[in-house]
């Protein structure tokens, strides 16, 4: 009798390397790594307590103690353990954290795998797209956080970088307000909707701005590039600082696959310099990727008024199209017009990007099908096939124009 109790009952040790190897499944969400190839994990013990149930303990050591993460990473144990099928078994959570040797030697062999600047080489699979605007507020940021999260939402693992290093936004857009976990020197970005973000901003205040603070834009695009833990993102978004200049040229020299979006509002004096910051890629090696007009037009009581006037983004992916088309191989073109909503400002102001529900979900409005749609026509390869959708020339006759 006790023989076959003994048979179909798995063993101690069964039931020890079958819980290793589920660790194997559980990765840091930082480093995006298993936490066994961490050396996170530092024992795994099995004890039969009664009739088919065991007592499991399991030993971890974090990389830098009270990590903001170890909650999630104590989560997916616990659902890596308690889906054991074979067994009932109750777990006990030892944490701890790496002595100082360990650390390095796991920070350095991160570094090895890891090239000086991660997105400086042919064939990475990172779509970068750097969002430029000739002038400040027309509304840049706001488009970088609200494709960010959509991307983020369909699926795409997605990262930003705020380079707009005197006028950051991201944090506050984002609602990213812990700061970088500091792992020995490397930094891993916060996670907001599911989007890696870093900005400048998320060091004011603390010692490191001062490390932060380097006065040359290239210097603190390269710093955040290569010192920060991004993994190998599907896009990369840098929201770049206003105007025509400096910083085009630093993340094209950082980022030699970087594709330029230029965000524009429908009037003339906005798309005359936003040309300008479009053509620059007649300077360095960029793609444009596309236009994006924002604050087209402002629905109230039935009537949809044109406030900041009209024709604006389809004026500057014209020129860039004359101008470039050469040099690209296709045409500019307008990937969207988004309109001026006041939940734009507000629900971003409250650190949720308004293409998202309260959920985390993408909603279901208008606005967040515009920028599911410039997705879409971004990760379409044959860029020439794009066919743009133009709101001026087709809902004229019923509206009223101011
Ligand atoms: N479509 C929109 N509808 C309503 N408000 C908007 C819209 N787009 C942007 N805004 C608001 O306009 C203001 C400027 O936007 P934002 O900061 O995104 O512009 P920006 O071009 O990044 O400016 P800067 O480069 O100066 O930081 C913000 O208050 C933002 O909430």
């Amino acid at each position: 009798m006790k023989d076959t109790e003994n048979a179909i009952k798995p063993s101690e040790q069964v039931i020890a390397r079958e819980i290793y190897a589920r660790l194997t499944g559980v990765i840091d969400p930082e480093l995006g790594k298993s936490i066994t190839d961490l050396g996170m994990v530092t024992g795994v013990s099995v004890e039969n307590t009664s009739a088919k149930h065991y007592a499991v303990k399991i030993s971890i050591e974090l990389t830098v103690p009270g990590c903001p993460l170890s909650e999630v990473i104590r989560e997916r144990i616990e659902s890596a353990v308690t889906s054991y099928p074979d067994a009932d078994l109750s777990l006990t959570l030892d944490v701890g954290s790496m002595g100082e040797e360990k650390l390095n030697h796991l920070v350095a062999e991160l570094k090895a795998a890891r090239r000086e600047n991660p997105f400086h080489k042919p064939g990475i699979k990172t779509r970068v797209f750097a969002i430029a605007s000739g002038k400040g507020g027309v509304g840049k940021s706001s488009v970088t956080a609200n494709l960010a999260a959509t991307f983020a939402a369909l699926g795409y693992d997605t990262a930003v970088i705020d380079a707009d290093i005197y006028g950051f936004s991201m944090p506050k857009l984002l609602g990213a307000h812990s700061h970088p976990t500091n792992l020995n020197g490397m930094l891993m970005p916060v996670e907001a909707w599911g989007v890696k973000v870093m900005s400048i901003g998320m060091f004011a205040g603390s010692d490191q701005a001062i490390l932060w603070r380097g006065p040359r834009l290239q210097r603190s695009l390269e710093q955040f590039l290569s010192d920060v833990w991004w993994g190998e993102p599907d896009v990369l978004l840098i929201d770049m600082a206003p105007g025509t200049g400096d910083m085009a040229i630093s993340v094209a020299q950082s980022l030699p696959n970087a594709e330029l979006i230029v965000v524009t509002t429908p009037q003339p004096s906005a798309s005359d310099i936003a040309v300008r910051a479009g053509l620059v890629a007649l300077q360095v090696p960029m793609d444009v990727a596309g236009v994006v007009e924002n604050m087209s037009w402002y629905d109230h009581d039935g009537q949809r008024l044109r406030i900041f006037g009209q024709g604006g983004g389809q004026r500057v992916a014209d020129q860039l199209t004359q101008q470039l088309e050469t040099k690209l191989g296709h045409k500019v073109p307008l990937l969207a017009q988004l309109p001026l909503e006041t939940d734009v400002r507000e629900v971003g102001e409250t650190g949720r990007p308004v293409v998202l529900d309260e959920d985390g979900q993408l909603a279901s409005s208008d606005l967040s099908i515009r920028f599911q749609e410039i997705v879409q026509q971004l990760m379409e390869n044959n860029q020439t096939e794009i066919v743009t959708h133009n709101e001026d020339n087709e809902d004229s006759e019923d509206e009223s124009h101011e």
